[in-house]
């Protein structure tokens, strides 16, 4: 029986003629995608949903989605959809990380102009009779500093454009390397000081928990006064209400959002003032975007439907039948190594040395050192996956190496991810135990013997009497549950670390409570999609 693949959401029609071309019956259903009743009630009947960003792939529709193999969003950003839930339920999910970059960037640089010169504004008056010109005096872009948060795919490409204007580019990204931004023409700067000298921002990032609110009222404080703020990234990296409050007291001199807290915006604070622009999430919309993002989508998921290839999973490493049983626990244990790196990572990473030994050593380290260095990237790079990582992380200046060898410990075999950022070298070792599950087995050289929860926490500290004491009164006394409590050391009275496997996620405020303990190093929680 041929596949079957909805398309829910607006998308060109090549995408529907590549489907039929290549063997897969497909509805295009364009409306279905904003009606959430009709979606759950048709979505059983499909192997296949290529989507962009009206249909929000909810676990309620991951569950109705009987034989869904597939969901292929034409465009980055997969925030519509539940991927943990997709990947439960063994659906891959894949996206076109690159189509609509240049089109995007490019809606990034028109927003600056616009701002600059007031374009929409100064339309509406002139067409309205007005000849206002003395009301519209612009600003000359040449010479001002561009401040880029975010220099992935689509801020290299503002920075490049930017350049060309005869901008100063400064950029912050923590994934930045210092060759990298050299080769793009743009000085690397902490968040701080882009802030205090950008006459212009504007964000390039996936919206996560590390840049949700990233302009805030005291982001805004820090800015100097006639900013002017670009958002054609994610809704949520502003915080609206803000921002509202930075235009009227003047200090933010205008700002371009073309996405918004919540969409489709018909009713927002921003709304009305006068050195506004907005756009409804217009930046992937042009011909050629779209018709490049229709056509690999369709591409790709036809490839997976009809031969079983996988390119551009968010979800899902590209390992053959055969291998499949055998490698996907190590797999899974290669992210969660390279996750537990990502997350405890906080400057520029210079190389990546991932050791297999014993069994692992004969696998295939490939699909294994991508999960590796995906599960490291993620964090930080919302669109990598295990077809995209090795690149990306060479694209960073990063380099990777594999080192195989022989049984050698306790263990028939296991995997070690030692990173070297500009500031140490960390590493951390894991392996399958019969039952599949990963456990880690050493971090930073210390031995312990550890389960991977989705709630975790790490700490250091020196192995002096109390200090567990003092964590274990605190967990107690904010009422977080420990599933697990893992510690290790490298010599008494020397280097200690722990491991909590916690019940729930933890509060800002009883972190840092954890992080003000007496003898506690570092306190850093994290999570794995386990
Ligand atoms: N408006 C639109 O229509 C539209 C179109 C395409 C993409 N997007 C959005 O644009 C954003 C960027 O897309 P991309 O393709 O360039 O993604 P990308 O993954 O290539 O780049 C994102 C960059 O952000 C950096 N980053 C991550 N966390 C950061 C942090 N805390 N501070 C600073 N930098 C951080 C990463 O290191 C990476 O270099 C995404 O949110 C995407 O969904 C919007
Ligand atoms: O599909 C769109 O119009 C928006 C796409 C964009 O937000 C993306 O992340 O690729």
């Amino acid at each position: 029986m041929a596949p079957r693949v909805l398309v829910s959401d607006k998308l060109s029609t090549t995408a529907v003629q590549i489907f039929k071309d290549r063997g897969v019956e497909v509805d295009y259903l364009p409306d279905v995608g904003k009606d959430k009743e009709k979606l759950l009630e048709i979505i059983g009947q499909y192997d296949g949903l290529a989507i962009r960003s009206a249909t929000k792939v909810t676990e309620k529709v991951i569950a109705a989605a009987g034989r869904l193999r597939v969901i292929g969003r034409a465009g980055i950003g997969v925030d519509n959809v539940d991927i943990p839930s997709a990947s439960r339920k063994g659906i891959i999910v894949m996206n076109t990380p690159f189509g609509n970059s240049i089109t995007t960037a490019e809606h990034a640089i028109a927003m600056m102009f616009g701002l600059a010169r007031q374009l929409p504004a100064a339309d509406a008056s002139t067409q309205a009779g007005k000849w206002e010109k003395n009301r519209f005096m612009g600003i000359e872009i040449t010479g001002k500093t561009l401040g880029i948060i975010g220099c992935g795919n689509i801020g290299s490409i503002v920075a490049t454009r930017a350049v060309g204007l005869k901008m100063k580019v400064i950029a912050y990204d923590p994934f930045l390397s210092t060759d990298r931004a050299a080769h793009l023409g743009v000085e690397k700067v902490e968040l701080d000081e882009l802030f205090h000298r950008a006459d212009f921002i504007t964000l390039h990032t996936p919206l996560t928990d590390k840049t949700r609110g990233v302009i805030d009222a005291d982001a805004i404080a820090m800015m100097k006064r006639g900013v002017r703020i670009i958002n054609c990234a994610r809704g949520g990296l502003v915080v609206e209400a803000d921002l509202v409050e930075g235009l009227k007291s003047g200090k933010v001199a205008g700002a371009a959002i073309d996405v918004f807290e919540t969409e489709p915006a018909v009713d927002s604070p921003l709304f009305g003032m006068e050195n506004v622009i907005c756009t409804p999430h217009l930046g992937a919309s042009t011909q050629e975007a779209q018709e490049n993002v229709a056509l690999q989508v369709a591409e790709q998921m036809a490839d997976y439907l009809i031969e079983g290839a996988v390119s551009n999973a968010l979800n899902m490493p590209s390992i053959s039948a055969e291998e499949a049983p055998i490698l996907t626990p190590f797999v899974k244990l290669a992210e969660i190594l390279g996750s537990f790196a990502g997350q405890v990572t906080e400057s520029p990473i210079q190389e990546i040395e991932i050791l297999y030994d014993g069994i692992t050593a004969g696998m295939n380290t490939k699909a294994l050192t991508s999960a590796a260095v995906a599960g490291l990237l993620k964090p930080l790079v919302q669109t990598v996956n295990m077809v995209s990582a090795p690149i990306m992380a060479k694209e960073r200046g990063i380099r990777l190496s594999e080192v195989r060898r022989d049984k050698t410990g306790v263990f028939d075999g296991y995997i070690k991810v030692t990173v070297t950022t500009e500031k140490q070298t960390r590493s951390i070792a894991g392996t399958c135990f019969q039952d599949g599950k990963p456990r880690f087995i050493q971090i930073k050289g210390i031995n312990m013997e550890a389960e991977v929860g989705r709630y975790m926490l790490y700490t250091t500290n020196r192995d002096t009497p109390g200090v567990i004491g003092q964590l274990g009164t605190a967990f107690g006394k904010n009422g977080v549950n420990i599933a697990n409590f893992q510690l290790g050391r490298d010599e008494q009275g020397g280097n200690a670390i722990a491991l909590l496997y916690l019940d729930e996620p933890l509060s800002d405020e009883f972190l840092a409570e954890v992080r003000a303990l007496a003898g506690i190093g570092q306190a850093k929680p994290l999570v794995f999609d386990v």
